[in-house]
């Protein structure tokens, strides 16, 4: 994966992450945070003014929030489309306004979207602006007022609960309302202590729908029912996710953006990406784990691949390596270290270049090569093992989703997920890696709104099934017979036993669930 250029790449990353922090908040780019957004643990209390202050810092820019891309592309066209009669926003995008009066379509407020992932549970809370008629402002119960209320004055939530102010979205279209979508996050390992707080805010005394996605739709079913008295309507997390993206990008004409010159290390300069003729493109999900996708129209996906080297493994290595104690402490001692003093590279084992495979002295040939030796791992430094373990996830990420997208035919390849927040060395590092390594044809491709799309595309899911008053998938349906998986292709034989089968792609070759016969894709 690495080259010479990626190696100088990665130096140069480490010596001027600081300086890279202070020119992309000169040119305003939103998504570079400074480090010591430490979460600990979540209380059920609020804390009003402090933590709201402690967000604002964080803030790279006070007004337009979402305006990374104005001051920082190269080509002059960012901005809002021209648009008509449209309301102009401050986060840089425009929708037009519903006329007259709101409609009341769509389930009972409030709308949240939960998506419960491994580490992170991420929140959607839709708030309509679109005028509410005086019928529904009777309806509205004290308590949904407070909680909306307790919503959008904080920015923290006890210790862990976060909004991340700047990526809120004003005026978005949802099903038939407009209005405001905030976007929350917590650690899923919170959980005990987030049903508490919704229990004191009276969520308990709401008859209101909540969706979630994510494996803890299915693991916490049961204590959101114990606890706050609510039924879970659960929807598949890849669906979401796809959905939601399609969503986003389209009411934000500057979600997808890239590096305008992802082979030169010394300019970060983004663009946005028009993504108005989307399919086919790759969507590269790193979370805790990654999920590969290969989407080839609205509604028509599928999961190709996967790896468990993803977000949480890296946060995981990180913190028995270095004792660190959370992402943003982990991403801020990366910053500062250089992996050379981890890896071994080519020339420590060739003298130089393995030429006759184009290998260049200066690539990694084994990642943590070097830690067998006592005199060498005496001499790295805790940044030096973050910045190793960074770049060792990243490349082996970069290098699948190469593979990938080369099998596929596929030019473009989204990356979303967590693990893309706050860290520019790793965006960085995909966008010159899928560069250099295709000479240029794959695009590496991110987005504003990163971890949330599953969130918001549960939300949808929603308003899609109406009332919301069933379990579904909404693509299962659509999925064609090459889509499905063994289980979906082969009903299950009567005495079948259940054995897990592996799907990782279309190459693959696996074992039926139900009839146990050997099957390709
Ligand atoms: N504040 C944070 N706390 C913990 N991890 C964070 C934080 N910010 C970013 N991350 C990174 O994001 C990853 C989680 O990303 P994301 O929320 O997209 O996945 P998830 O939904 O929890 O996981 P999965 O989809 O595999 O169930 C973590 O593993 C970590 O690498
Ligand atoms: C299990 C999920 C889908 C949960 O989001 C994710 O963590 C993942 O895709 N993990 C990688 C699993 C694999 O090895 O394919």
């Amino acid at each position: 994966m690495c080259s010479s250029e990626v190696i100088d790449f990665e130096r140069q990353l480490a010596g001027s992450f600081v300086q890279q922090l202070n020119s992309v908040r000169q040119t305003q780019c939103w998504h570079i945070m400074p480090v010591g957004d430490a979460s600990s643990l979540l209380r059920a209390s609020e804390d009003g003014d402090g933590a709201a202050a402690e967000s604002d810092q964080r803030h790279t820019n006070d007004a337009g929030t979402r305006d990374k891309m104005t001051a920082g592309t190269s080509n002059g066209t960012v901005g809002p489309p021209d648009v008509g009669a449209t309301s102009t926003l401050t986060n840089g995008f425009s929708v037009a306004p519903l006329n007259g009066e709101a409609e009341s379509a769509g389930p009972a407020m409030p709308w949240f979207g939960m998506d419960i992932g491994g580490t992170l549970t991420k929140l959607v809370y839709f708030e309509p602006t679109d005028g509410q008629s005086a019928a529904e402002a009777d309806q509205e119960q004290e308590t949904l007022t407070n909680i909306r209320k307790y919503l959008k004055s904080n920015c923290a939530y006890g210790d862990t609960g976060r909004r991340d102010e700047h990526l809120q979205m004003d005026n978005v279209r949802m099903g038939k309302r407009s209005g405001t979508l905030h976007f929350i996050r917590f650690p899923t390992s919170e959980m005990p202590a987030f049903l508490e707080l919704a229990k004191s805010k009276g969520m308990a005394t709401l008859a209101s729908t909540i969706c979630a996605t994510g494996g803890g739709a299915y693991k916490f079913e049961q204590d959101f029912r114990r606890v706050v008295n609510l039924q879970l309507h659960k929807f598949d997390e890849l669906d979401c996710m796809i959905h939601g993206i399609e969503h986003v990008e389209d009411q934000n004409p500057t979600e997808c953006y890239y590096f305008a010159n992802p082979g030169d290390q010394s300019d970060y300069t983004t663009c946005p990406y028009d993504f108005s003729d989307p399919y086919p493109f790759l969507v590269v999900n790193i979370g805790s784990g990654v999920s590969i996708l290969a989407v080839e129209g609205p509604d028509n996906y599928r999961r190709v691949t996967g790896t468990s080297l993803g977000g949480g493994t890296f946060l995981g290595l990180c913190c028995l390596l270095t004792g660190c104690e959370s992402f943003e402490e982990a991403i801020a001692l990366a910053a500062h270290g250089n992996s050379h003093n981890v890896d071994k590279l080519v020339k420590d084992i060739y003298g130089g270049d393995y030429t006759r495979f184009g290998l260049s002295g200066d690539i990694v040939a084994s990642s943590f090569g070097h830690m067998n030796v006592s005199e060498k791992r005496g001499k790295v430094s805790r940044s030096d093992l973050a910045h190793a373990t960074l770049v060792t996830i990243t490349n082996n990420i970069g290098s699948i989703a190469m593979m990938v997208a080369n099998s596929h035919n596929i030019g473009k390849v989204l990356f979303v997920g967590n693990f893309l927040r706050v860290n520019q060395i790793s965006m960085q590092l995909l966008a010159y890696a899928m560069n250099f390594w295709s000479d240029g044809k794959l695009k590496a491709i991110f987005l504003q709104h990163e971890g949330y799309f599953g969130a918001v595309g549960c939300l949808l899911e929603l308003l899609r099934s109406g009332d919301g008053a069933e379990d579904k998938k909404s693509t299962e349906s659509k999925k064609s017979s090459e889509e499905k998986t063994d289980a979906e292709r082969c009903p299950p034989a009567p005495d079948a036993k259940s054995k897990p089968v592996i799907d990782r792609g279309s190459s693959a070759s696996s074992e039926c669930s139900s009839c146990g016969r050997s099957t390709e894709r």
